[in-house]
């Protein structure tokens, strides 16, 4: 495909996107229905997409549109970081057409005279609450999400030390670097695409994980032998984290709420070489007041990460964030029953939120008085990994 074959292709996917259909279902339908195009070309026409939804609101600004349009989108990321490619827009083969004078006319330089939401792309309802939360830190990070996020792996040392692991990756054609917070993590600085098919990955090696998510997984202190449960296990990234962290030694067992996201989760683990017991209700049931550790890895809204699921950061409410802040208090109660008296609870969200965050722990000490609050710690979302906080709460 040509560069303005691509544009157009993203502008398409793009309008199905804002008529309510989520990125990723379009780009596989699109991707299935264009046999023509190759793998540089999805990948390149991924890029565009998920870059435009990390500037959805910016990028309507600068191209000066009135209304939201594939189009409009696309145009708006061009102004914004590649101004010399809307030559391409020359409306040859599958070009997009050529801008005509309203819209050339309507283009902005620059988003300085854009409220902070739509500077930052970040939902109006928002506002308030990121204010609160992260005060004069918001404009700073609400950039940071604005970028692409960088690729990190987290090395299984049960399999290899990092040194061994880096080597193995530059024999593929794949460049790390060590990573000053996050002893296990490499960061990917060239190859990232072969990462997935390279032999260090599938012989268990290495994990997709990023870097902020392992400093979480560290911070529950899982140790050799002990009984550990993490009770919103999701994919498993974490579990897989602490099994590590376990020596491979003790009972760690893997629940969610949602087993259909744990489906991967024992074929990852053969790969890691490590046993986990995936736990339902009866298994939970059983185990009241058993567990060393238990992590709470509480849905949220994400909002930590959203550089890695911009689509998210549009479909957010203010409702769903009401249901995710009761569903949390509700773990965590949960949470207190499984845990032993000695014991250790870590919750964590990759929010920046204070109403998922520091309001949580403190809502459940008013709830517990007889519990206490450990170590906590807030990640900022920047060049060292997605936002992620940590609580350690003691029954
Ligand atoms: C933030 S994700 C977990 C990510 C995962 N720990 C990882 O590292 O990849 C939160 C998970 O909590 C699960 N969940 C939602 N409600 C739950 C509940 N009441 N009890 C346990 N898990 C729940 C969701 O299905 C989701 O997989």
């Amino acid at each position: 495909m040509t560069p303005g074959g691509r544009l157009s292709a993203a502008m398409e996917i793009l309008d199905a996107v804002i008529a309510g259909e989520p990125a990723e279902r379009v780009l596989t339908r699109w991707a299935r229905a264009s046999r023509f195009a190759g793998s540089k070309d999805r990948a390149a026409i991924r890029d565009i997409v998920y870059d435009v939804l990390r500037r959805r609101r910016s990028c309507l600004w600068s191209s000066g549109a009135g209304q939201e349009s594939g189009r409009a989108l696309v145009t708006g990321l061009l102004v914004q970081t590649a101004p010399q490619d809307l030559t391409l827009y020359d409306g040859a083969g599958h070009a997009p057409a050529p801008l005509g004078a309203e819209e050339e006319a309507g283009q902005r330089a620059t988003l300085d005279e854009a409220r902070v939401a739509v500077r930052c792309d970040f939902p109006d309802f928002l506002e308030p609450e990121l204010r609160r939360s992260l005060d004069e830190r918001l404009e700073q990070v609400m950039t940071a999400l604005r970028d692409r996020a960088p690729v990190d792996l987290r090395v299984n040392r049960l399999r290899a030390t990092p040194d061994q692991a880096a080597q193995a990756l530059r024999a593929e054609g794949i460049e790390t670097e060590p990573l000053a917070d996050a002893p296990d993590a490499l960061r990917v600085v060239a190859g990232q695409r072969g990462v997935a098919g390279s032999r260090a990955y599938r012989d268990g090696m290495v994990e997709l994980q990023d870097a902020a998510s392992q400093q979480v997984a560290a911070a529950v202190r899982a140790e050799k032998g002990m009984r550990v449960l993490d009770l919103c296990a999701g994919g498993g990234g974490k579990t897989l984290a602490l099994a590590a962290h376990m020596g491979g030694q003790g009972t760690l067992a893997a629940y969610d709420a949602n087993p259909a996201r744990m489906r991967d989760l024992p074929a990852r683990a053969e790969r890691a070489g490590v046993r986990v017991t995936i736990a339902d209700d009866g298994l939970l049931a059983r185990m009241q007041g058993a567990f060393d550790r238990v992590l709470v890895d509480a849905p949220c809204s994400g909002t930590g990460a959203w550089r890695r699921n911009p689509d998210q950061k549009w479909r957010l409410t203010q409702a769903d964030l009401a249901e995710l802040v009761a569903l949390q208090a509700r773990i965590l109660d949960r949470a207190l029953t499984l845990v032993r008296p000695e014991g250790r609870i870590l919750y964590a969200t990759c929010s920046l939120l204070a109403c998922e965050n520091e309001d949580q722990p403190r809502a459940f000490l008013d709830r517990h008085d007889h519990a206490l609050k450990g170590a906590e710690r807030r990640l900022d979302p920047g060049p060292g990994g997605d936002g992620f906080y940590f609580c350690e709460l003691l029954p």
